[in-house]
């Protein structure tokens, strides 16, 4: 058979039902092999990649989180768009099957979709039942508000029922990006990227410094617990230990939720929001990855790439996925057939996600984001956010640091493009 490489950033639970996932389509023929190769974080991954093509050694097949997708695009003669693969290769590719956020976030201007969907997910918040009842409070109304998230912190602190109120993973992805669209609050101009590789970032607004500045006093007051930079490893077992009574995490966190919170029950919530910046917040936006086909392997590969890619988009392998690992079902099909099944009745919360992702039309402001770069740019944010919680910087100098330092990572982009 041959033997087609797969790289990818799935760890734990995760990573295991993936290598299942490759398995189960290498059963399924005998012409082809896909190889899945852990190559660690998202970041990892992405890097990874981009040297090993220069090296002229690229798997045909990485998974690259969205915030990669705008340096995936300008990789035009890198990348294999999926939608000429597939015609390419005689496969059916129909881009109407994915629910409309993913089709928005990973469309080029003409509209084709130019990676596979695969893991796609939105944050959300967990929260511990059991310490809310210890606390007094009814383990049935997770808080809605930022203003709510901090004082039911406050009585489940004094009350002892839990240490700390709430840590999150990922500041750059949830507590800043994912802020933003809530709020229905640009990021950047032109579309948050969409409109160009010219794009300025603007979210050195009033709600970020607001926010960060919230953060940094919650956690003085041991509100909050930070998790750590990049996707903030050190934020889930703050939760399984019961040491913190939220957590916001993606949606993908479900599995190992479930494998590793014992001993209580867990409820999820939708993401909170200031309900004095909007009344109703607006959608989420979309996290997790795509596949993208790198060009230069032999031609035979992209074959049984092809193939693979048909495979993945079967109802009951994606309804499995995301039924598995808390990923969005991201097609239709995936979606009802989890509905028929009685998926979501069985298993209340499961579609917190996905709910929260379409409960609006989404704007300019919640389409999501597009740049270059981007890499170094969550790595910006986790140094200023140190910079905030260590006491060097406040909120607003922290924020606008941000914005200045990550325009210049824009600058570069722009005219290495
Ligand atoms: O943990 P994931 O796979 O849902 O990804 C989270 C973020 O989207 C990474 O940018």
């Amino acid at each position: 058979a041959t033997k087609i490489q797969w790289w990818h950033a799935m760890g734990g639970e995760n990573g295991a039902k993936l290598e299942q996932i490759a398995k189960g389509f290498n059963a399924s023929q005998s012409d082809y092999e896909i190889v899945p190769v852990y190559k660690g974080t998202y970041d990892e991954t992405l890097t990874g990649a981009i040297a090993a093509f220069r090296a002229k050694q690229q798997p045909a097949i990485v998974q690259v989180y969205e915030v990669g997708t705008g340096t995936m695009m300008a990789a035009q003669g890198a990348v294999y768009p999926v939608y000429q693969l597939m015609k390419d290769e005689g496969e059916a590719w129909d881009q109407s099957k994915f629910i409309a956020p993913v089709v928005g976030y990973y469309s080029d201007t003409s509209g084709n979709v130019l990676s596979l969907p695969f893991n796609s997910s939105t944050p959300i918040m967990y929260y511990n039942k059991d310490v809310f009842k210890k606390a007094g409070l009814d383990p049935e109304t997770p808080p809605k508000t930022w203003a709510e998230v901090e004082s039911f912190s406050r009585t489940i602190m004094k009350s002892g029922a839990a240490k700390c109120g709430f840590t999150s993973a990922w500041i750059s992805w949830i507590q800043t990006e994912n802020l933003n669209a809530l709020h229905d609050k640009p990021y950047s101009t032109k579309a948050n990227g969409f409109g160009g590789l010219d794009a300025e970032f603007t979210f050195n607004n009033d709600l970020t410094i607001r926010h960060w500045d919230n953060l940094k006093k919650w956690q003085d007051e041991g509100l909050f617990k930070f998790g750590g930079p990049v996707g903030g490893d050190n934020a889930p077992p703050m939760f399984y230990s019961q040491e913190c009574a939220m957590y916001m995490n993606s949606s993908a966190g479900r599995a190992a939720v479930i494998n590793n919170a014992k001993g209580f029950k867990v409820g999820f919530a939708p993401l909170p929001f200031y309900d004095d910046v909007i009344k109703q917040p607006l959608n989420s936006i979309i996290g997790g990855a795509t596949l993208w086909t790198l060009k230069g392997r032999p031609e035979e590969e992209y074959k049984g790439v092809a193939k693979f890619f048909t495979y993945l988009q079967k109802p009951e392998v994606q309804a499995d996925w995301h039924q598995f690992s808390g990923y969005l079902p991201i097609t239709e099909a995936a979606y009802k057939l989890g509905q028929d099944q009685g998926y979501y009745e069985k298993n209340p919360g499961a579609d917190i996600g996905i709910k929260q992702l379409t409960r609006v039309t989404p704007t300019d402001n919640s389409k999501g984001i597009r740049f270059g770069n981007y890499v170094q740019v969550r790595g910006i944010i986790d140094d200023e956010f140190a910079a905030l919680l260590g006491g060097k910087k406040t909120a607003k100098e922290a924020v606008d640091s941000v914005v200045a330092r990550g325009n210049e990572q824009l600058r570069d982009f722009e005219s290495a493009n």
